[in-house]
């Protein structure tokens, strides 16, 4: 079968931590026709169009326990799963990759159900319960952390790590940084994920002072919703709602503070950045804590959680982290050793085992 004919739809939908891996399996296949599955108004409408053609879909999650807004959402399911089936067989699609989260349940069914193969990518250490349900279903799933296996013994496991956005890949990102940061100072980068963590935001400013006092400079991204946003200001202190050159900035960095997404973790074991990690408390199915303790059992981070966390504790750990650049730097090669560099290729390889043999 000649590539050129190939043709992939990517189901991939809602923060950086499920887009991001899938554009950068996207990049590798640039002799497939690739289409975009996603929903309006999420991440996708911004970091998608440039590159690849989007059809939106209207999907929702199901809530706990069966109402009338459960019948409302099967019902919308029942027809997602019917539009999906109707873009498949009217693009002539070949396969379907998804990254999971809502999108994935209405596409597996309709591929599936069309005899179409489907690689399904799971990033976490502990799967969602949407690749729990459908990954046994689907040809390949693809698994960022080799643990999360144990969760999905039905299914046909690859461990592939994830990928991470080009840039993270090039070796010149190191000089590349645009911040006013002087060499040699030592560099703390605060980041919540793809859409900013205020409680971590609020730790962060109220233990700051004492960081700026031993010399640290800090970079912090606030995600666009924090309303005390504007409430620090200090000569070493540079704060934006989002920042897009991240593997130059972790590269940089001495020490980040961050929550415990997969697509985060993935980049610090990349840069070999040490971290202090606080997972997000209302991650379904608390998968965060578990994504954090792959780097915590490694001797990559130190985790906290956040009901445990005060300042002060923040505080102290940073200082004495700070104090102590060889422990610092052993945290960076432990973290450099969980770290799947190639993971786009070898992605890329699994979709085309399945598609074109
Ligand atoms: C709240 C929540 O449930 N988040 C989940 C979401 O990821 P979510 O997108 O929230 O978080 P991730 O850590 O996976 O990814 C964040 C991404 O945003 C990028 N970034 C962040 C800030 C910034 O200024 N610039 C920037 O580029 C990071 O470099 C990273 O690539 O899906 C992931 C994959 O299933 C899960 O592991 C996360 O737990």
């Amino acid at each position: 079968m000649a590539n050129a004919q190939i043709k992939l739809l990517i189901a991939a939908s809602g923060t950086g931590g499920h887009l991001f891996p899938a554009i950068a399996l996207a990049e590798k296949l640039p002799d497939y026709q690739i289409q975009w599955l996603g929903v309006p108004n999420r991440l996708e409408t911004q970091l998608v169009p440039q590159q690849y053609s989007l059809t939106t879909i209207a999907v929702e999650g199901f809530q706990q326990g069966l109402s009338f807004s459960s019948l409302r959402i099967f019902l919308k399911l029942a027809g997602s799963i019917l539009t999906v089936r109707r873009i498949l067989k009217q693009g002539k699609f070949q396969g379907v990759f998804t990254t999971g989260g809502y999108i994935a349940g209405p596409t597996v069914i309709a591929a599936r159900s069309l005899g179409l193969p489907v690689i399904f990518h799971e990033s976490n250490a502990l799967p969602g319960k949407v690749t729990c349900f459908f990954g046994p279903w689907c040809t390949a799933v693809a698994l960022g952390f080799d643990v999360a296996a144990k969760y999905l013994p039905r299914a046909k496991n690859v461990c592939v790590g994830t990928p991470v956005r080009s840039q993270f890949l090039e070796i010149e990102a190191p000089n590349t940084l645009d911040l006013p940061i002087p060499d040699g100072v030592p560099l703390i980068v605060v980041f919540g994920g793809s859409q900013g963590a205020v409680a971590v935001n609020k730790l962060v400013r109220q233990a700051a002072p004492a960081w700026f006092a031993a010399g640290a400079y800090i970079v912090h991204l606030t995600g666009d919703k924090d309303p005390d946003f504007a409430s620090l200001e200090h000569p070493q202190y540079i704060k934006l709602p989002f920042y897009d050159n991240m593997a130059a900035l972790l590269r940089r960095a001495n020490l980040a503070i961050s929550r415990s997404g997969a697509g985060s973790l993935t980049e610090l074991a990349v840069c070999g950045t040490p971290a202090i990690l606080i997972p997000y408390p209302f991650a379904a199915e608390d998968h965060q804590t578990y994504n954090a303790q792959v780097f915590t059992k490694a001797g990559a981070a130190i985790a906290f959680k956040q009901s445990a966390l005060t300042s002060e504790i923040l505080q102290n750990q940073v200082l004495q982290l700070l104090q102590s650049p060889t422990e610092l730097a052993k945290m960076g090669e432990r973290a450099k050793a969980i770290a799947v560099p190639d993971s786009a290729d070898k992605l890329a390889s699994l979709v085309r085992e399945v598609l074109e043999t």
